[in-house]
């Protein structure tokens, strides 16, 4: 016993804790969801299961099974308490939970709905690593047993209970040691439940495997060893069914749950009486009491404890108006006054009663399961995990081929777009011309005009103004790209400049064509410069010709010569394109992986992975590694064609 006192007080998450035959032990378990506003749903809970045992977990809906069952499989962390299951805490290093010792069956199907059942069950099988071999003996068998239709079926084609069933052959396919099953006789027939609940008893009989179930029909628990009641986040009662039975000298199990209800609001109730600090909440009234009503305590007429009254609706309806807040003090300082009144329970295995542990004593936060998983994963790379799923990654793609399309056509369009309207070089820039030397616009005879027939028209509309000012402020308004000036003595001064070297200022500005820009567009702005430049070249070499001086005096004290990559004349849109197509496969390739954990999430399906062993980073890995070798193979092809296709247009 100082064993397992010393183990939680340390909170070692190992086989010393020596839970003995208790598969699954819970310690004053309390979880709540939300960091603002906290939902406290588990409420002290105190579980054990030996091993080998049927546990059904009973209660309303909302009163925290499901997250419990989360808990107990490593999903969900405790804010406090303890969980140990198959004798270590779920998600500890080189445990099988979550992996291949626990068989878990959510409540929603979480199923790949475009795979077939044979489909679905490899990649279970893949995933818990057993043979081919292996997945056909239990396909057919579960097949047979579970009344599936054909192997070839996809999922979308099963009726509800079918799909369910699916679920649950998934659940028991690799055989676990322990089996958690949240709700699994929902929408099966009475003799296929039956059915069911003999295979679980066979299961837990002869091979020692443990089972958790929760159930809406309370009836069918009974077949259970062992059943916990729960209600509003706490445990109100857990022994065998029997063992109830006969304790509230009841004939069925719905009965008993009634009775535990009303004792318990009782017991509350009168807890708050004395505390004087009742509060109303509306809303939780009726949702307690809509949820009993659907838990099958239809029968509200029945005998009290102490069989003399009878408990009607009204008064269950008033007796549950409770806020969870006050439930949960109320539970707390129950749980408190009985351990500091000295009560020591010995559980019938010779353990300690949970409840002689103080919620202090415990540890505060369970070792964090998730990092320790990325070591494992870090360690030891899971090559049949990762092979799983790639398989279903594969399997995914095969079945969406129109979305495939779609996803690779997408790129192309933008790609395509991009370099017929975006990549290429900008034409027919409008730029004002004033040319103070010329009157009537181009008058003959003077040399600016040479200069103008020089300037390419592909990428330069030149349009003549008068008035420096009008042409500026249609620049200003965004009509024009500049304003392109040309002073009144321009011919003569790039001729005494050119020819009698004169370096006065008036002559260098006079012989100087001056720009006044837009310059906001870079690509726009080095289209404009670069081609008055090249054009103002040309000129002054013609201008030297004319005067028999040699035409290289205009070339500027820099040679380019041959490229060593690349063109004399390099495109903008060779340049972009490659960066663009990057940028779109990496984002689409970001965005695809969003949506399939998106969609995976909301199924249910990344959480069943979760706890059949996959961590998130791995499933990460696999889904961008197979898009992204896609997309770069496909896209390396089409970037050809499409450059290709557009070089040869221009
Ligand atoms: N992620 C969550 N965030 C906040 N509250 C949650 C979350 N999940 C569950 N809850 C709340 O916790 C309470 C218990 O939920 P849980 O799913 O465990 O109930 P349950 O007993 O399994 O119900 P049912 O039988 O209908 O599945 C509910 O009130 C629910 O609204």
């Amino acid at each position: 016993m100082s064993n397992v006192l010393e183990g939680l007080l340390n909170g070692i998450s190992n086989n010393e804790n020596d839970h003995g035959e208790l598969a699954i032990c819970v310690q004053n378990a309390y979880k709540s969801y939300g960091y603002w506003k906290r939902v406290n749903v588990l409420h002290d809970v105190n579980l054990s299961v030996p091993k080998g045992f049927i546990y059904g977990l009973l209660g309303p809906s909302g009163c925290g099974k499901t997250t419990l069952l989360r808990c107990l499989v490593g999903r969900l962390q405790l804010n406090n308490g303890q969980i140990t299951v198959l004798g270590a805490i779920p998600g500890s290093r080189g445990h099988g939970v979550p992996g291949a010792k626990v068989g878990f069956m959510p409540q929603e199907t979480a199923l790949y709905k475009d795979f077939n059942i044979s489909e679905m069950l490899h990649y279970f099988g893949r995933l818990h690593n057993m043979s081919r071999q292996g997945i056909l003996k239990q396909e057919s068998f579960l097949l047979g047993f579970l009344d599936l239709p054909s192997k070839t079926k996809k999922i979308n084609q099963l009726s509800g209970g079918q799909q369910r069933r699916v679920s649950l052959a998934c659940a028991l396919l690799q055989q676990p040691e322990l089996l958690i099953l949240d709700e699994p006789t929902v929408g099966v027939d009475p003799l296929l439940r039956e059915k069911i609940w003999s295979h679980l008893m066979f299961i837990s009989k002869t091979n020692g495997t443990t089972i958790v179930i929760t159930t809406h029909y309370i009836e069918e628990a009974r077949k259970a060893n062992r059943v916990g009641l729960m209600r509003s986040g706490r445990m109100l009662a857990e022994d065998e069914p029997i063992a109830l039975l006969a304790k509230y000298n009841q004939s069925s199990l719905e009965n008993v749950f009634l009775n535990l209800c009303v004792e318990d609001q009782n017991r509350v109730l009168s807890k708050l009486k004395r505390n004087s600090s009742a509060h109303e909440d509306l809303q939780h009234q009726q949702l307690e009491a809509t949820t009993m009503t659907n838990t099958g305590a239809h029968s509200l007429a029945v005998n009290d404890q102490n069989g003399t009254g009878v408990v009607d609706r009204e008064n269950y309806s008033a007796s549950v108006s409770l806020d969870p807040e006050m439930i949960a003090e109320a539970a707390l300082n129950d749980r408190t006054a009985r351990s500091e009144g000295g009560d020591t329970d010995i559980l019938p295995n010779g353990k300690i009663s949970a409840e002689q542990i103080k919620p202090t004593q415990l540890v505060k936060r369970p070792i964090l399961t998730a990092k320790r998983a990325a070591v494992d994963c870090c360690i030891c790379p899971h090559a049949h995990k990762i092979w799983a799923l790639m398989v279903k990654d594969l399997t995914v793609i095969k079945r969406s081929i129109g979305f495939l399309i779609f996803q690779f056509l997408i790129p192309v369009i933008q790609i395509s777009l991009f370099c017929l309207c975006i990549g290429r070089d900008p034409q027919r820039i409008p730029v004002a011309l004033v040319n103070d030397e010329s009157f009537a616009n181009y008058p003959t005879g003077n040399r600016s005009l040479l200069l103008l027939t020089k300037i390419n028209t592909d990428y330069i509309q030149l349009h003549s103004f008068d008035d420096m000012l009008l042409a500026t402020a249609y620049v200003e308004k965004g009509d024009y790209y500049g304003v392109m000036n040309i002073r009144k003595n321009f011919s003569q001064a790039i001729l005494d400049k050119l020819t009698k070297f004169k370096a006065d200022p008036a002559t260098l500005d006079q012989s100087a064509v001056h720009l006044f820009l837009d310059m906001t567009n870079q690509q726009v702005t080095y289209v404009m410069q670069n081609s008055i430049l090249t054009a103002t070249q040309l000129f002054m070499k013609e201008l030297l010709i004319q005067n028999k001086i040699d035409p290289r005096i205009a070339d500027p004290p820099v040679i380019i010569e041959k490229p060593i990559y690349g063109d004399l004349t390099p495109r903008f849109l060779n340049f972009a394109a490659p960066g663009m197509m990057i940028s779109i496969i990496f984002f689409l390739a970001i965005g695809l992986t969003a949506l399939i954990f998106v969609v995976e999430k909301k199924e249910g399906l990344l959480e069943r992975s979760w706890i059949a062993g996959i961590i998130y980073f791995l499933c990460k890995i696999s889904t961008m590694q197979k898009w992204r070798r896609f997309y770069l193979i496909f896209f390396d092809r089409v970037r050809y064609l499409v450059l290709n296709f557009l070089s040869e247009k221009n």
